[in-house]
C-alpha cells in the first residue's frame, strides 16, 4: 500500500495523547476531619481521539496552555469548599466549618478565592471528575475522551502541609487560605538530618502560616483572627492558634525556611544549620545559620 495513503486511512483509528505533569494544583481544602489543609496535586492528562490533517490529536502547545490555564482558573490557589461537608455552613462570602473534633474555622474571602463543590469531602478522584466536566468544552471536535489523573508528589521523607496568603503578592498567592504540600530537608554541620526534618514535618501537618501584622486578635476560645485587604478583596480567617505559626514578615518560602533555620540554630548552638524548604513542587528556598 502507498504509505501516505495508509497514514491518511489510519487517521480514523483512535489513539491517546498524553502529557505528564501538565500542571500542579496548589490549594487549600476545608475538610471535616482535617480542618484547613494545604494540598498540592500533580496533574497528568490523556486525550483520546483521531488525528487531524496535520497528523495530530491536539498540538501540544495550545493543548498544554489551554488545559493548564483552565485548571489554574478553576482551582489553583483557591480554597476548595465541599458544600455538603458535615459541620460546614455558608452565608454569602462567609464560611464556617466545625471539624469532627469540635474546632471552629471561620473564613471570609471573595468569590474568586474559593471553589465550591457539591460534595462532602474533596478527594483527587472527585476533582478529576469535576475538572473533566469543565474542560470538555475546550477540546477540538476530533477529541472525544479526556482523562485527568491527580496525585501527590512522591516524597519518600519529611513533608508538611500548610496554608497561607501573601497579602502584597500581585497574583493569586494573595488569596488567604491557599496552600501547599511540601518536602523539607535539614542539614546540621553539613550532615543530612532526615530525623530532624521529620520531627519538624510532624509538627507542621495542617498549619496556617500567618503574618504578625495581619493578626487582628486572639479570642477567648484560643483562635487567632487574621484579616487583610488585598487587590482581590477582603480576607479573614479565624482558626485555632495552636494550628498557627506567626511570622514577623510575609509567609513566603524564604521566610519559612529562615524561621525553621532560626529555631534549629537555637536548639543546635554552635552548629551550622541549613534548611531546604519547598513551596509545592520543585521550588523553594535554602536558609543557613552559623556559617
Ligand atoms: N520568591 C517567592 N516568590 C513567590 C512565593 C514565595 O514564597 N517566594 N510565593 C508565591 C505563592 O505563594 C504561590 O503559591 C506560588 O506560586 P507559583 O507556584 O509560582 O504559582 P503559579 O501558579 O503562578 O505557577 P505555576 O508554575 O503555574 O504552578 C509566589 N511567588
Amino acid at each position: 500500500m502507498n504509505p501516505v495513503a495508509g497514514q491518511t486511512a489510519g487517521r480514523d483509528r483512535p489513539l491517546d495523547l498524553f502529557v505528564e505533569q501538565l500542571t500542579h494544583i496548589d490549594c487549600g481544602v476545608l475538610d471535616t476531619e482535617l480542618g484547613l489543609i494545604g494540598r498540592t496535586w500533580l496533574v497528568d492528562v490523556v486525550l483520546t481521539g483521531r488525528r487531524d490533517e496535520h497528523g495530530m490529536l491536539f498540538d501540544f502547545g495550545p493543548a498544554k496552555r489551554e488545559i493548564k490555564a483552565e485548571i489554574d482558573a478553576l482551582v489553583d490557589h483557591r480554597l476548595l469548599v465541599p458544600l455538603r461537608a458535615p459541620g460546614l455552613s455558608r452565608h454569602g462570602d462567609k464560611l464556617s466549618l466545625t471539624t469532627a473534633d469540635g474546632a471552629r474555622i471561620d473564613y471570609e474571602g471573595p468569590e474568586t478565592a474559593i471553589a465550591t463543590l457539591d460534595a462532602e469531602c474533596v478527594t483527587p478522584e472527585l476533582l478529576e471528575d469535576w475538572l473533566t466536566e469543565h474542560l470538555r468544552t475546550l477540546l477540538p471536535t476530533n477529541i472525544d475522551g479526556l482523562q485527568l489523573t491527580l496525585y501527590e508528589e512522591s516524597i519518600p521523607d519529611a513533608h508538611y502541609h500548610y496554608c497561607h496568603g501573601l497579602r502584597t503578592h500581585d497574583g493569586n498567592c494573595q488569596r488567604m487560605g491557599h496552600g501547599h504540600r511540601c518536602r523539607v530537608g535539614v542539614e546540621i554541620d553539613d550532615q543530612d538530618r532526615p530525623d530532624i526534618a521529620r520531627d519538624w514535618a510532624a509538627r507542621w501537618q495542617g498549619i496556617y502560616i500567618g503574618e504578625q501584622s495581619d493578626l487582628a486578635t486572639t479570642d477567648d476560645a484560643g483562635r487567632h483572627h487574621f484579616a487583610y485587604t488585598a487587590p482581590q478583596g477582603n480576607f479573614a480567617l479565624a482558626i485555632d492558634a495552636a494550628r498557627c505559626v506567626v511570622l514577623d514578615g510575609p509567609p513566603t518560602v524564604e521566610n519559612v525556611a529562615d524561621h525553621i533555620a532560626g529555631e534549629l540554630a537555637l536548639s543546635h548552638p554552635g552548629k551550622r544549620v541549613a534548611v531546604r524548604a519547598y513551596e509545592g513542587v520543585g521550588k523553594g528556598a535554602i536558609a543557613r545559620r552559623g556559617d
